[in-house]
This record gives C-alpha cells, sequence and structure tokens, in this order.
C-alpha cells in the first residue's frame, strides 16, 4: 500500500479471478486461499474467542464457511449464521457449507448474542443493492456494539467497492482483509471509515493478470513515478526554469507557490506580477528571478524566452476577465502549466474556453468548489457519497488536462482515464495556503522534466509525506522545507511499479 500500486474495481477483480482460473488456479483454491488469510490475519490479531460468522448467499458467504472450519480447527468456538436457504447459496460456497461440520442457524437479531467477534461475510464484490431487512438490521445492531469487532471479509458489507458509497447500511470493521488488491472503495469515500485496518492478502492470483486487465485506478505513491535527481552534469538551466504568474495584492500565493518549486529542484525560478508587487517577491526571496507584467501581451514578450519550461497561474491572480485573458495568452505556447485557483473560477461562466484554450500538458488543481465552477454537471454535493472517481475521469477526458481534485483523498485524473488516488494526507494539510504550496510543487517537477500526471502523482503525494514530517501546528510555510525531506528521506526509488 505505502509504494502505490493498482486499485481494483469490482469488474476488473471479477476478471483477474477468471483469468486465475483460467490459468489453472481452481476457483476452490481461490476461495480456500481467501478464507486462510482471513483466518490467519484474526488470529494474529486476536487471542481464540467465541466467534460467530455471518455468511451471505455468494461466494462472500462462501469465504465465512472456510473462515469457520479453519478457526473451529485452530480450537475457537465458531458458529455460523446463513442468510437465505442453503441451496441458494453459490456452487463454490455450497462445497465449503458441506466441509462446515458445526451447526448452521438462520441469520436474526439473535446473532448478536453469544459472540465477542463478528466475521462479516455477507455481501462483497457480488452487493447488487442496498442492504435492507434482517442482514440491514443485524449490520446496524453490530455498529452499535463497537466492544465486540467486526472482521471484514474483503469489504463491509454494504460498501461499494468500486466507489466507497455506503449502499442501505455497513456495519464498521476493526480489520478488514481483501484479495490481491484494494479496490477503489476501501480508500474513498465512507470506506476508509468503515474498514479499519485494511490488510490486503496475496490468495495465488497471478500478478501477470494485471497485464491483462490495465487497471484504470491505482493508489499513489513512489512505485508511480520516480523524482528527478541533479547529476554531477547539471547546471541551473537543465535543472527547469518555472515561472509563477504572481498576484498583484495577494501575494503570499504566489510567493508559497515560488518556494515549493524551488525546494523540490528547480533551477531557477521567475515571478511575473505587476511591477508594484515585485518588491514583495524579491524581498521574500532573493533567489527569485523578478518580471514586470502589465498586460496580457507582457506575457508573450517573457514566454519567446524558451527555457521557461514550466508555468504556475492562478494563485493570488484574482477572479475576473483580466485574469482569463492572461490565462489564454499563456496557454497559447502549449508549455506544461498549472492551472489553480483564480485561473480556474475565472472561467465559471465559459469552461469551454478554458478546455479549448489547453493544448499542452496541463494541471488544474480545483478544489471541491472550483471543480463545482468549471465542471458543473459533473459536481457532486456530497464528497462522501458521489463516484468521484468517475467524475474526475470524465472532467479530465473533456477538458485534456490532468486534473487534481483535492480533498482528503486527492484524485488525480488524466485525460486518458488513468485515475490515481493518493490517502496519505493528513488532516493537517488543511491550512491556509497549502494548496499553493501543492500547487508550486507540481510546477518545480514539471520544470525538470516530469510529465503532467508524475509531477501532479508524486507532488501530491510529497504533500502528504512532507505534513506528517512537519512540527507540530505545521504552517503551509513549513510544508515546502518538509516536503523537500520527504523527498530526500527515500521514497522508494528503485521500487519496482508501473511508471506513469
Ligand atoms: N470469484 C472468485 O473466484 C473469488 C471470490 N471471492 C469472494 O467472493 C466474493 C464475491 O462473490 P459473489 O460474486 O458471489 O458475490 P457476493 O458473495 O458478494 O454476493 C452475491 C450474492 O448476494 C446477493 N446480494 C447482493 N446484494 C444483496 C443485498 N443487498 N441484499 C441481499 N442479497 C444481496 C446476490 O443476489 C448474490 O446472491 C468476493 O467479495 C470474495 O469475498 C474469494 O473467495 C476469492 C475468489
Ligand atoms: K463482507
Amino acid at each position: 500500500m505505502e509504494q502505490g500500486g493498482s486499485l481494483l474495481t469490482v469488474g476488473e477483480m471479477t476478471r483477474a479471478d477468471a483469468l486465475a482460473v483460467e490459468a489453472g488456479v481452481p476457483s476452490l483454491r481461490l476461495m480456500e486461499a481467501a478464507g486462510f488469510a482471513v483466518a490467519r490475519a484474526i488470529r494474529h490479531r486476536w487471542s481464540p474467542r467465541r466467534v460467530t460468522v455471518l455468511c451471505g448467499p455468494g461466494n462472500n458467504g462462501g469465504d465465512g464457511f472456510v473462515i469457520a472450519r479453519l478457526l473451529r480447527a485452530a480450537g475457537w468456538p465458531v458458529t455460523v449464521r446463513l442468510l437465505g436457504a442453503r441451496e441458494h447459496l453459490t456452487e463454490d460456497a455450497a462445497v465449503n457449507a458441506a466441509r462446515w461440520h458445526g451447526p448452521v442457524a438462520p441469520l436474526d437479531l439473535s446473532a448478536l448474542h453469544g459472540a465477542d467477534l463478528f466475521v462479516d461475510a455477507l455481501f462483497g464484490a457480488g452487493l447488487s443493492r442496498p442492504v435492507d431487512g434482517v442482514a440491514g438490521s443485524v449490520l446496524d445492531a453490530l455498529s452499535a456494539h463497537p466492544e465486540r469487532p467486526v472482521v471484514a471479509v474483503d469489504v463491509p458489507s454494504g460498501l461499494d467497492g468500486d466507489t466507497g458509497r455506503i449502499r442501505g447500511t455497513a456495519a464498521r470493521a476493526a480489520l478488514t482483509v481483501t484479495f490481491f488488491r484494494p479496490k477503489p472503495g476501501h480508500v474513498l469515500g465512507h470506506g476508509p471509515r468503515v474498514c479499519g485496518d485494511l490488510v490486503v492478502t496475496d490468495i495465488g492470483i497471478p500478478p501477470t493478470v494485471l497485464d491483462m486487465i490495465g487497471p484504470a485506478a491505482a493508489l499513489n505513491g513512489p512505485a508511480l513515478w520516480s523524482l528527478p535527481r541533479p547529476g554531477p552534469g547539471d547546471h541551473k538551466y537543465t535543472r527547469g526554469h518555472a515561472v509563477v504568474f504572481g498576484g498583484p495584492v495577494m501575494t503570499g500565493a504566489g510567493r508559497l507557490a515560488a518556494r515549493a518549486a524551488r525546494r523540490l529542484g528547480a533551477g531557477l525560478l521567475t515571478v511575473a506580477a505587476a511591477p508594484e508587487a515585485l518588491p514583495l517577491y524579491a524581498q521574500d526571496a532573493p533567489g527569485v528571478l523578478c518580471r514586470a507584467l502589465q498586460t496580457p501581451e507582457n506575457v508573450g514578450a517573457l514566454l519567446d524566452d524558451a527555457r521557461l519550461n514550466a508555468l504556475l497561474i492562478g494563485p493570488g491572480a484574482g477572479r475576473g476577465p483580466h485574469t482569463a485573458a492572461r490565462v489564454l495568452s499563456v496557454l497559447e505556447r502549449g508549455r506544461p502549466t498549472v492551472l489553480d485557483a483564480d485561473a480556474l473560477t475565472s472561467f465559471a461562466d465559459d469552461p469551454g474556453a478554458l478546455y479549448d484554450a489547453i493544448t499542452g500538458p496541463a494541471v488544474m488543481t480545483p478544489h471541491d468548489g472550483e471543480f463545482r465552477a468549471l465542471f458543473p454537471d459533473l459536481a457532486d454535493e456530497d464528497t462522501h457519497t458521489g463516484d468521484r472517481l468517475a467524475r474526475v475521469r470524465m472532467a479530465a477526458r473533456r477538458a485534456g488536462a490532468v486534473v487534481l481534485l483535492k480533498g482528503p483523498r486527492t484524485l488525480i485524473a488524466a485525460p486518458d482515464g488513468q485515475v490515481i488516488v493518493n490517502a496519505n494526507a493528513p488532516a493537517t494539510l488543511a491550512t491556509a495556503g497549502s494548496g499553493d504550496v501543492l500547487a508550486g510543487a507540481i510546477l518545480g517537477l514539471l520544470a525538470q522534466g516530469l510529465p503532467a500526471r508524475a509531477a501532479a502523482a508524486a507532488a501530491s503525494w510529497l504533500h502528504g509525506a512532507g505534513a506528517r514530517l512537519g512540527p507540530p501546528g505545521l504552517l503551509a510555510e513549513d510544508l515546502p522545507e518538509a516536503m523537500a525531506r520527504a523527498a530526500a528521506e527515500g521514497t522508494g526509488e528503485g521500487a519496482a511499479g508501473t511508471a506513469v
């Protein structure tokens, strides 16, 4: 998890299972391995105690029967409750129900008595409608008794594995054991809250099936990108020349962004801003170059220098036609560009004009409000209930840009449909100026030649990792140094993974 890697949707996981079976791994062996992995995780965490396994009618319930058998063989007192009739079990689940030689009682509220630990094997990947009826009542009642831990098999029943939405209800687990690869639902929406600790286990599916599946989502981590490292032959120009279009009045945003870009290795950094604001930028950082800008046309003259190879516009820019005009002239050159804050909201009346102007590599970094301004039909009222992954994917396709949607889980979508989920951000990042630092970090990495998606993913990950290293009472001002430290302290360079 820490290094990053594929997230498999429910459909992709079904395909992985099928490909494994085609490759000669019997489905019953997969189920045995799944049940074994959960039983092992339970025995690793708890001493023997009374367990009730709640089994559903599908293969999730089949895993439950394996768990019951293995725990009982280890000497634990185990009872099984089944939802529905035995004759409705799937084929593999029925085989394992037959191998379970203990009693099976129907699922009802009396299941809540007589156990110290519950295994939730009601529904997994096959959840097809909201959980209600007796299953819903039992799961609700379990949530009311947190002193009796619940272990979820694959996903807490009721959690949608693709989105992290809860369909009907779900019992909050202390531990969720999933198979082969994590699913988007484990890390999005309500997933982190209801999954508890997440353990991902190998059940014998050959990793080569991933080449055939080509998963469309990944969990962010250093395995997905590699950071630029200066070599002995480098000089400042080979490390890139970044430009921050600084605001005329709100100079703090541009200053934070400039500092982050430089700390992450940009060789040169120019702040281009209104003449009256330049002394503020210059005083703040003697190492930055300053260029006066008055009209959008000045941008043309500045960018005639082809060495200026990565641009950031938006932070502190002010919302309105003036900023929109400047953004359009910046984008004309097709150079790698980060569009943040007012560079986005200034197009609220005509988002199409922004999409059309993007011809080169671009990263947009909206928070939910800015996202809504640019993609009103894709926005969502509640970050926990919607399908953010699908929405941000559509936005990136439409804009022809990398869209980095900020939130407790930041999503980074590329126009080709790939989405990276960043899950390492602590809540301390919710502080003024933190987004400006992120935009500047992306800029700094773009200047050093990282492709747009990799720059956005790496910066997002370093943002979270840096915040964890930062001092108590973290300020945005602390982040550039902390992120540089996170970058230096090993980001798993050389780790195996799929580069983006
Ligand atoms: N496919 C495989 O080869 C493997 C699957 N495994 C397990 O199998 C699970 C998926 O199994 P299935 O595809 O059989 O699906 P599930 O076991 O998740 O559930 C499907 C069954 O539940 C019913 N159902 C769905 N939602 C319901 C609701 N809200 N209320 C009442 N009934 C509902 C369906 O009608 C169907 O009978 C995985 O989550 C995993 O635990 C593991 O054994 C590993 C191997
Ligand atoms: K489950």
